[in-house]
């Protein structure tokens, strides 16, 4: 979705690498068929313009999977970028850049200020959009994007535009949401659940999950506009609107059984099984999973899961931080699948 500007590809802390090590390592994808921005390219504007045509040329964006910044960014849409925007240079915010030193040496000052970044009206067309919340940091943003208005001061609250948006937040991002606003999404999610096994009355927009407008693309099929089957006009205008679209729904990460139906299922287990120690929280990660198990054998729940040190302590230079990424237990994306 975003790449710092003047950062090659190879640095370890441009998001090309991180998109490397975190994903097209891991799947079957030839390297021609993964599309980024060039945050070197000599036009950037030209480059931006690019990458609008080749969403388009391709069809769409079927998911974009997003994060949310301390600011209320999503991917670098800083506060004040127009609603309607598309891929662009922008220049990171004072916030950002501090937020984002983290993996810089704890050095504002080796912080790209510039960035490249799909616009907010590039996100919105997507088919779907799946936003990941996690850690008390964000729990004043995930509050504006979820219960206030929609606002240019806090991009990601362009989600309750889409129809088919989902928040996956843990409880610590949830601290700032109302206590009303946590108890319908929690029982909405527990009649979700109930109606997967059994009874035939999922909100049309979870019954949706399981079944994409478009085929899923793999890498036995290249991810060519050629071969990629073309996508109907924008989103389905026929797909039923439940109250939720209007308000994101939100996964909380604990207390809920994901969809058997749904199309996230994989994803959606591993953040709900996610072990982390139980007293810290560090880069606040899912802080008081009910999930929590520790390195040192003090298990609250026995993992299904096989489970690892957490890969991205390779990327945190702090080594107090990089020790306690390691004795984190995360699942092994290599099987990516529960034992036994
Ligand atoms: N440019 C990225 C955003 O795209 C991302 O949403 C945000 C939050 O990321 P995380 O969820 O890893 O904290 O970080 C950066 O600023």
């Amino acid at each position: 979705m975003d790449e710092y500007v003047s950062l090659p590809p190879t640095h370890p802390q441009s998001y090309a690498s991180f998109m490397h090590d975190n994903f097209f390592s891991h799947v079957n994808i030839p390297p021609q068929n993964t599309n980024l921005l060039n945050g070197l390219a000599p036009d950037l504007a030209a480059e931006c313009s690019r990458y609008e045509a080749k969403i388009a040329a391709a069809g769409g964006i079927d998911l974009f999977l997003a994060g949310l910044g301390e600011d209320g960014h999503l991917a670098f849409n800083e506060p004040g970028s127009s609603l309607a925007s598309r891929t662009r240079v922008v220049a990171l915010a004072e916030d950002t850049i501090l937020a984002n030193s983290r993996f810089f040496d704890d050095d504002v000052n080796k912080v790209p200020q510039l960035a490249l970044t799909v616009g907010v009206k590039t996100v919105l067309e997507a088919r779907e959009v799946l936003m990941i919340v996690l850690g008390a940091k964000k729990a004043r943003a995930l509050k504006k994007c979820v219960e206030e208005g929609v606002s240019s001061m806090w991009t990601g609250s362009a989600l309750q535009m889409h129809e088919r948006a989902t928040v996956i937040c843990d409880e610590e991002a949830a601290g700032e949401l109302k206590w009303k606003t946590v108890k319908y999404f929690k029982s909405v999610e527990r009649r979700e659940f109930g109606h997967s096994h059994g009874s035939d009355q999922s909100l049309p927009i979870r019954k949706g999950l399981g079944t994409p407008p478009t085929k899923l693309k793999t890498a036995a099929g290249p991810l060519t506009p050629e071969s990629t089957p073309k996508a109907t006009a924008t989103r389905s205008s026929s797909s039923p609107i439940s109250p939720l679209a209007q308000t994101v729904p939100i996964l909380l990460t604990t207390n809920v059984k994901p969809a058997q139906s749904s199309g996230y299922i994989a994803l959606e287990q591993k953040i709900l099984a996610q072990p982390v120690p139980k007293s810290h929280g560090l880069l606040g990660l899912l802080g008081t999973s009910s999930y929590g198990q520790t390195s040192d054998g003090d298990s609250e729940a026995e993992s299904e899961y096989d489970l690892k040190p957490d890969r991205m302590a390779s990327r945190l230079t702090d080594p107090v931080f990089a020790a306690e990424a390691l004795r984190r237990l995360t699942p092994n994306p290599e099987t990516g699948k529960m034992l036994g």
